[in-house]
């Protein structure tokens, strides 16, 4: 087989126990599609799995997006130069896929396998209208004619960094520049800045050029969000400065460090690659083809239809939760979700979304299969599920921005934030309410428009409601699903998942699943009622339930499965979105934790007042020798009266327990679904844990300084003032520590409930639990067991550090220091500086291993979402 009339070395390829020669221009296709021209039936190859194309006079090998992976040396390769005289040896399709060999030629129509020659000159460049010889200053960006070092992975080329916005464009200008197939330019002449172009993607039709006309050789075309790039797209997952296109005798797409990604035939882009004629492009919600000389939208009617392809839900026993759903939901259109309890919807929403792959099938948007792209396309997908996913004290301006903040990239500015909220407000018509708390001063459809909202920041194309009108009356569901037709009009693929039948008319598709997750019906709504020959709704409902269903109605019909279902790596780990820095998620969720803690008038009033009042009932102690032992002491029995000393430490260190799991016990159980939808699209599970612990942390171990304070202030401190001399300081400093560790103990807990109702059970639990092991009402100092599992409670070791401070100790001593014969001293009491520092040192560790318990289980309940 010869390609067209190019010049360039002959590409020789043996796989499979075939071998074959090609010649320059040609493009070879490997895959299980019976179309390419390597066809595998080999379980580990994609079916378009990788491609050998001839460009720019060099061979290039490309992964196109494969499950498995085109690899060299062990290494997945995106795109790949292969260098005249290289032989190359790859595997397609992993590590157990299919060998291939490689040849390259050495020189134009010499044969292939021939000895490497460096030093050959580079053809020409094969663009259209590229200069005749090669470019006085190549271009950044993989060589401009074909490689002749070993092959490398596409990473950054060696060129000048790209040019600023402003900036003349990498590389002087070509000697008699003939134009690159783009408009006509003056010949010779510097290339002119070009006028900014603002080009907002949702709006851009199908075929639309998205860069501006007057291009010209040596130029590097800038696109980003910025008003001072080249191409300006009002996109919000873009970023600032996102991508170039440099416009050399190759024409090279390079990644600017964007935060969402630059994606070239579906692969995100790691430095710079090579275009060639038909590479599908995509930045941010925007998806363009690259004709040679201009990135036009691609918005086809089939490019914006969401594809199902024979979805199946296999669980454990082999019971079916989806069985073989096929649908094509078009652009601007409504579908509503419809069934039984228990009949799969959640589930279907689950595969549909991505978040719970179906075990088989496929879930295609612009071409691409969700799971096997699920990095890509994530970001197109907005999913409202049935918690609210905002914090209800917020108001809905405040709960807007702070998602703003996490959700789009972290160059957007703060008056770029401020409007994408002020347009979604405008979009879902909450701007009268925009001030208002959300828990408080929002109807119930409000609370939802706020979640719908909320998704909205990043304009997904692709948008899943999981019953978004449940515990709604019928007058709220009705304007719900018309807010809902209306994003839909705006061009999205909308899917609703709902009981409630009464909107149904708003849909343009209904989707009836029957128990077992089958398809009963899918179709317009007015179709529903005679599909199932019934008058009304409650009647379709309980013929749903009927084992007989399938005698009654038309079965399905055959699942659609055109581009081959294949098992998808049910269960496999989702890649993880890209995250914002620690730094950055870590200021914004402790500033909204502080906003939240400071809407909340209860916690507020808790925060303030609980601690004075605890530390004053401290001192209801009978008795006035405060915490010094030595007043207590009988001149007849030479025995001390620990009796006032112990009530006043063990008040203070169990209320500081209490007022740290009252504090934590719901702070994690309460948000549980703003965490995983915010998890779902980049939030980090420990900067997020590292976020709670230090609020909770630092504001705990104040509140238990102001007890200690409130409850030694006036009163005689410890004899001697304790070990250091700093009298209450000391006490405040084991009764704060008490109340931080026990507030992280707290947060490690909350992650682990499954509701609210589980809270105060939590709390009972571990302030009963610190009040027994704390050692100071119940002995367990030498009781086996007893005293091995009071280690593990932080009360033990702060009211050890309090007691270590007072020199409780002393009372197990008559007044000349003999230990009474009844006695028994605790070591960890022992009144000393360096076991007072040890016992708050061994509470450090306990607290820093529930600061890992709670990393666990926040990261088990981003699973869970
Ligand atoms: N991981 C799982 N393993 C086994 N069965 C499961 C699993 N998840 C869900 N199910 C079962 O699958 C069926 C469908 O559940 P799903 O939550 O999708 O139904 P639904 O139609 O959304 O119900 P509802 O309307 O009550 O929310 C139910 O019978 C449920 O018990």
């Amino acid at each position: 087989m010869t390609g067209p009339d190019q010049q360039g070395p002959t590409l020789r390829l043996g796989i499979g126990g075939r071998s074959q020669s090609f010649g320059p221009g040609t493009t070879v296709t490997i895959g299980r599609d019976q179309a390419s021209t390597f066809a595998l039936s080999h379980g580990d190859v994609s079916r378009r799995h990788a491609e050998i194309y001839f460009d720019a006079g060099a061979w290039w090998l490309a992964d196109l997006g494969s499950t498995n992976g085109t690899l060299v040396d062990g290494q997945r390769v995106g795109t790949l130069p292969l260098a005249p005289g290289q032989s190359l040896q790859v595997m397609v399709g992993g590590n157990r896929g299919v060998a291939m060999q490689l040849e390259v030629g050495a020189t134009a129509g010499s044969p292939a396998g021939g000895p490497p020659s460096p030093a050959a000159p580079p053809p020409p460049p094969a663009y259209r209208g590229a200069p005749a010889g090669p470019p006085t200053s190549p271009p950044t960006g993989p060589p401009a004619g074909p490689p002749t070092g070993p092959p490398r992975p596409a990473g950054p080329p060696t060129g000048p960094p790209v040019a600023g916005p402003g900036r003349p464009p990498a590389g002087p200008p070509q000697p008699g520049p003939a134009p690159l197939g783009y408009e006509p330019t003056m010949a010779g002449g510097p290339a002119g800045p070009m006028s900014a172009h603002q080009t907002p993607p949702g709006q851009m039709g199908h075929g639309q050029p998205l860069l501006p006309g007057n291009l010209r050789m040596g130029q590097t075309i800038v696109l980003g969000r910025n008003q001072a790039c080249d191409v300006v797209i009002d996109d919000p997952l873009m970023s600032r400065r996102h991508a170039a296109i440099e416009l050399g005798p190759t024409v090279v797409l390079r990644d600017l460090g964007s935060f969402n990604g630059t994606f070239v035939n579906g692969q995100r882009l790691q430095g710079a690659v090579p275009l060639r004629p038909g590479d599908e492009v995509i930045l941010g919600n925007g998806t363009f083809t690259w004709t040679g000389d201009q990135l036009v939208a691609r918005n086809t009617r089939s490019d914006l239809t969401l594809v199902v392809e024979n979805l199946t839900t296999v669980v454990k026993g082999g019971r079916r939760l989806i069985d073989g759903l096929s649908l094509e939901l078009g652009p601007a259109s409504l579908t509503a979700v419809i069934g039984p309890s228990g009949s799969g919807k959640s589930t279907t929403l689950g595969a549909l979304t991505g978040t719970k792959p179906a075990t088989y099938g496929n879930v295609i948007w612009q071409g691409h299969d969700l799971y096997t792209h699920y990095d890509q396309l994530r970001h197109q997908i907005g999913l409202v599920p049935q918690q609210d996913i905002q914090h209800p004290q917020l108001t809905v301006r405040q709960g807007l921005s702070y998602a703003a903040r996490l959700r789009l990239p972290p160059d957007t500015t703060k008056a770029e934030r401020d409007q994408r909220v002020n347009q979604v407000v405008a979009q879902m018509q909450l701007q009268r309410q925009v001030d208002n708390r959300i828990g408080t001063q929002l109807s119930g459809g409000q609370k939802k428009r706020v979640s719908i909202a909320t998704e909205l920041l990043t304009a997904p194309p692709l948008l899943f409601l999981d019953e978004p009108t449940s515990g709604l009356d019928p007058g709220l569901d009705r304007d719900v699903m018309h807010q809902l037709r209306g994003l839909a009009d705006e061009g999205r693929v909308v899917v609703v998942v709902t009981h409630s039948v009464l909107a149904l008319d708003v849909c343009d598709n209904v989707l009836v699943l029957a128990p077992g997750g089958r398809v009963a019906y899918f179709g317009p709504p007015s179709g529903v009622l005679r599909h199932f020959g019934c008058t009304d709704y409650p009647q379709v409902f309980d013929l749903l339930d009927d084992p007989d269903l399938w005698r009654r109605i038309p079965p399905p019909p055959p699942g659609r499965t055109h581009t081959g279902a294949q098992p998808v790596l049910a269960n496999a780990p989702l890649p993880s979105p890209p995250r914002q820095s620690f730094g950055l998620q870590f200021a914004t969720l402790v500033k909204r934790t502080l906003a939240v803690v400071a809407s909340d008038k209860m916690l507020l009033a808790m925060l303030l007042l609980t601690p004075p009042l605890i530390g004053a009932l401290s001192r209801l102690a009978v008795g006035d020798a405060g915490f010094g032992l030595s007043s207590t002491l009988d001149e007849n029995s030479q025995r001390y009266d620990p009796s006032e000393v112990t009530q006043r430490l063990t008040v203070l260190i169990v209320a500081s327990a209490l007022i740290g799991a009252v504090m934590t016990i719901w702070a994690l159980v309460n948000e549980k679904a703003v965490f995983q939808r915010e998890y779902a699209v980049g939030l980090s599970p420990g900067t997020y844990l590292v976020s709670k612990v230090s609020v909770y942390g630092v504001l705990c171990f104040f509140q238990g300084v102001v007890v200690a304070f409130v409850g030694t202030v006036g009163l005689d401190g410890p004899d001697d003032g304790g070990v250091f001399g700093l009298g209450w300081f000391e006490i405040a400093l084991a009764v704060g520590a008490t109340c931080a560790s026990v507030a992280i103990l707290g947060l490690a807990l909350s992650g682990l409930l499954s509701s609210s109702e589980q809270g105060m059970p939590a709390v009972i639990g571990v302030v009963m639990t610190q009040l027994v092991f704390s050692g100071a009402i119940i002995a367990v100092n030498g009781r086996a067991v007893l005293e091995q599992l009071s280690w593990l409670a932080p009360a033990r070791w702060g009211y050890a550090a309090a007691a270590s401070s007072v020199d409780l100790n002393r009372a197990q001593e008559t007044g000349d220091g003999t230990l009474l014969e009844s006695g028994e001293r605790d070591v960890l009491y022992t009144s000393a500086a360096d076991q007072f520092v040890l016992d708050l040192a061994v509470l450090g560790g306990l607290t820093l291993v529930f600061v890992l318990l709670g990393y666990l289980t926040v990261r088990r309940s981003s699973r869970a979402g």
